[in-house]
């Protein structure tokens, strides 16, 4: 599949992708953003693939929702016709684990779109904002609901209100990304976690990804009851077994997936 707005590439387990409009800082117009769902659709069904990374440039992992396309819509199109759509949500939907790899501007839709990931690595230019606010609008894509439940209300509601960037090392004492790395070791340090991730037996992980997600959907009794059944189905899978044999002999488990 030739596509004109991203890069897909698969480097061993691993499934890449990245945006690839320099021009426009990466800015998330309409094709890209249906390229997109294209490339996670072929990741999500090839059994080789165990883990994405979606990365963008050094200046920008994405500069946010496509300003010039959206700016002659009125609000009975966007109203009548859903935009932001669920294609937006296609990588939070996404079952297989997905690192966002940032490097420069992550700004509206690309700080939105980095939140839909599992976890952000940055590297150390990366720059994360909403500032919807100051062309008039406010996020679109989850960037109220999912930025306050990372960084808390008080960064949040700052910068939502002012617009306000903050940088890698704010980010990461907030909690927004998980480890911050030089930008020219971002890629092949976001690769190889994946790739670490990629060799786990798959059903365990996407059960992982399951519970921790479901942190944010319940009270802590709910989700504590869901992990507690979670866990007990790994032990309906071979690879729990495997995993167990082979720390008990000293050797690598070999997981076959099932
Ligand atoms: C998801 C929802 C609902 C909403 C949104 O995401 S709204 C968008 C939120 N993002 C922004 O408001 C950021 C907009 N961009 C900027 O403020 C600046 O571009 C910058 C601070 C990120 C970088 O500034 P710099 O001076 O280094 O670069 P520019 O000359 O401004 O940009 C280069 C090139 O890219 C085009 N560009 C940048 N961002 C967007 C965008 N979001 N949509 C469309 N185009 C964008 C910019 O116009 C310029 O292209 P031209 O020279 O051809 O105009």
């Amino acid at each position: 599949m030739a596509y004109e707005h991203i890069l897909v590439e698969k480097k061993g387990r691993v499934g890449l992708i990245t945006l690839n409009r320099p021009k426009a800082l990466n800015a998330l117009c309409t094709p890209l953003i249906d390229e997109l769902g294209l490339a996670l659709d072929d990741f999500e069904s090839n059994s080789d693939i165990g883990a994405i990374v979606l990365t963008g440039s050094e200046k920008a992992f994405a500069a946010g929702a496509d300003i010039k396309e959206m700016s002659e819509r009125d609000f009975i199109d966007v109203y009548s016709n859903d935009f932001i759509t669920d294609d937006w949500e296609r990588v939070a939907k996404c079952r297989k684990p997905v690192i966002a790899a940032v490097a420069g501007y992550a700004l509206g839709g690309g700080c939105e779109m980095a939140m839909m990931c599992d976890f952000i690595i940055a590297g150390e230019n990366a720059k994360f904002g909403q500032p919807e606010i100051t062309i008039g609008t406010i996020p679109g894509a989850g960037g109220t609901q999912r930025l306050t439940r990372a960084v808390g209300k008080a960064k949040a509601m700052e910068m939502c209100l002012t617009g306000r960037i903050m940088d890698a090392e704010e980010a990461e004492r907030a909690g927004l990304v998980s480890r911050i790395v030089a930008v020219e070791e971002l890629l092949n340090d976001a690769l190889e976690t994946a790739e670490k991730i990629a060799k786990l037996s798959q059903p365990v992980v996407m059960m992982a990804k399951e519970s921790v997600n479901k942190a944010f959907e319940s009270s802590l009794a709910e989700g504590v009851m869901f992990e507690r059944r979670v866990f007990h189905s790994t032990f309906a899978l071979e690879d729990r077994k495997e995993g167990m044999a082979a720390f008990a002999e000293k050797r690598q488990p070999n997981f076959q997936n099932k």
